[in-house]
């Protein structure tokens, strides 16, 4: 049966071609002969042909994103009609283990719905190359027809398959995905001066428990991000992109990247590990944000190293080197001059401009050791709604630490380690490290504890030696 019905598909191709080829007859044709068989092609086909069909293409018609439709078919198909298909691919999925099988290219099945066959192939990658030329296509396009499914059913069920059969598809592949989410990280990597993301399976071993820092900026932020999370319709209201900025500044090692693991935790969020140095320009910046999806952060690590490296790919590497050294706003560039890359003000659009309301449930992340040295624009609130300060690990962060590290909540040393944190600064990377087992022998808390006394005091006598006498303060001080 299914070959009965490619051949009626092959037939309407072929009437269809016969229509293209009179369409390009000569003038000297009589325009009315013209005029009447080109009008009975259709009505022809129509007549013979009882079938119809509907192609869900790989990738959406203007090429700027992938058919979701696509991903809703292959995954409908995968769970409902493969025990009839004779030729299947294999991989693995995300989730260790998890066997993917999955139609191969060319093959075809037949699913019953409400009385109803419907006869699907997926098609593959096909050339655009037809008698040498590539046919013309958007800019940005390669010359192969992306992978399709091919849906052929009879005219009848016409009415039955866009109102209820694709809508159940829909349907049933939003509840698989819900029921089987693998959480995702992904980075964008560039082939062929074009950007993709790529993805693996994301389980970060951080949540907001172990975080230390301090408890109430803690449940602030914990709060925020559950209320964004669920104000949709606030979002809607008020008229604003349901969208929400973090910029996540202190210095390295207070646990910024940390908090991105344990916020994608808390959400249950993909996460985009975006990599702006790898992005040709403004264009492709955004191709990608319309490839991100929902309920995702978007991230950017240490945006201000990433302004120098993109001066100094535009102004020479001694501008961004004095750049960095001498100025504590670093801008990207001015967008004029820099056709063909990424500019300031195209982040900025990224982040809050018109394209950035494509999307809903889109966290931004930016994270820096300099807050001081961003351009003051890209960081305004409402960009970047909340500013989080990560800071040195002081007696209420430790205990956290503590708790986490060491199942300890009290120790006769706590004391004087709380006295020590105040007199210095040290990083919570600093102490975790302090505090973990050292060798093959798991380290008892008293141990460990100790150790840590030990390395506070000798960073105490280092900065104590490091900082100038205080003769000489009280002498600056007066001139
Ligand atoms: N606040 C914290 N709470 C718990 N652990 C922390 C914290 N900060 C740092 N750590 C520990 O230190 C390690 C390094 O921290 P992290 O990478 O999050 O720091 P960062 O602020 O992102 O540093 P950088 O600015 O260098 O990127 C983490 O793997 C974690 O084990
Ligand atoms: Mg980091």
């Amino acid at each position: 049966m299914a070959l009965s019905v490619d051949k009626w598909v092959g037939f309407g191709s072929a009437m269809a071609g016969f229509g293209l080829l009179w369409s390009r007859m000569p003038e000297h044709v009589h325009d009315e002969a013209r005029y009447i068989i080109s009008s009975l092609v259709p009505m022809l086909m129509s007549y013979f042909n009882p079938y119809q069909q509907i192609s869900i293409s790989e990738l959406d018609a203007e090429r700027f994103r992938r058919n979701e439709m696509f991903d809703a078919v292959s995954i409908y198909l995968r769970s409902t009609c493969l025990d009839v298909a004779s030729k299947l691919k294999a991989e693995l999925g995300n989730k260790k283990d998890d066997l993917l099988i999955s139609l191969d290219d060319n093959q075809g099945v037949v699913d019953n719905f409400d009385g109803a066959r419907m006869w699907w192939r997926l098609c593959p990658k096909s050339s655009k190359k037809r008698g040498g030329t590539i046919i013309s296509l958007l800019p940005g396009d390669s010359d192969e027809q992306p992978r399709c499914y091919r849906l052929v059913f009879h005219k009848r069920h016409r009415k039955l398959v866009l109102d209820s059969y694709l809508p159940s598809v829909i349907r049933q592949w939003r509840e698989l995905i819900a029921k089987n989410r693998q959480r995702l990280l992904f980075t964008n990597y560039s082939r062929e001066g074009k950007s993709h993301w790529i993805n693996v399976p994301y389980n970060p071993p951080a949540t907001f428990d172990m975080l230390a820092m301090d408890h109430s900026k803690k449940d602030e932020v914990m709060e925020d991000l559950k209320a964004f999370s669920k104000a949709k319709e606030y979002h809607s209201k008020v008229g604003k992109a349901w969208k929400r900025g973090y910029l996540l500044h202190g210095p390295p090692g207070t646990g910024k990247s940390t908090m991105i693991g344990a916020m994608a935790n808390l959400l249950d969020y993909d996460v985009y590990d975006l990599d702006l140095t790898s992005i040709k320009d403004n264009a492709e910046l955004r191709k990608l944000f319309l490839d991100t999806r929902d309920k995702s952060i978007i991230v950017i690590e240490e945006i201000d190293a990433i302004e120098v490296e993109l001066t100094a790919k535009r102004h020479g590497k001694e501008a961004a080197e004095e750049n960095s050294d001498k100025h504590l706003v670093i801008k990207l560039s001015d967008n004029n001059k820099d056709n063909g890359k990424v500019t300031l003000s195209g982040l900025l659009s990224f982040v809050d401009g018109l394209w950035s309301a494509c999307g809903s449930e889109r966290i931004f992340v930016f994270t820096t050791n300099h807050v001081d040295r961003l351009d003051p624009t890209l960081i305004r609130r409402g960009r970047m709604d909340r500013h989080i300060e990560m800071s040195y690990c002081r007696f209420e962060a430790f205990k956290m630490l503590a708790k986490s590290y060491l199942d300890i909540t009290n120790h006769s040393l706590f004391g004087e380690i709380g006295q020590l944190l105040d007199e210095i600064d040290t990083t919570p990377a600093d102490l975790a490290d302090n505090l973990m087992p050292r060798g093959k022998r798991r380290r008892e808390a008293d141990d460990c504890l100790a150790g840590l006394v030990e390395t506070l005091e000798k960073n105490k006598a280092k900065m104590k030696s490091a900082a100038p006498p205080m003769d000489s303060m009280e002498e600056a001080k007066e001139e």
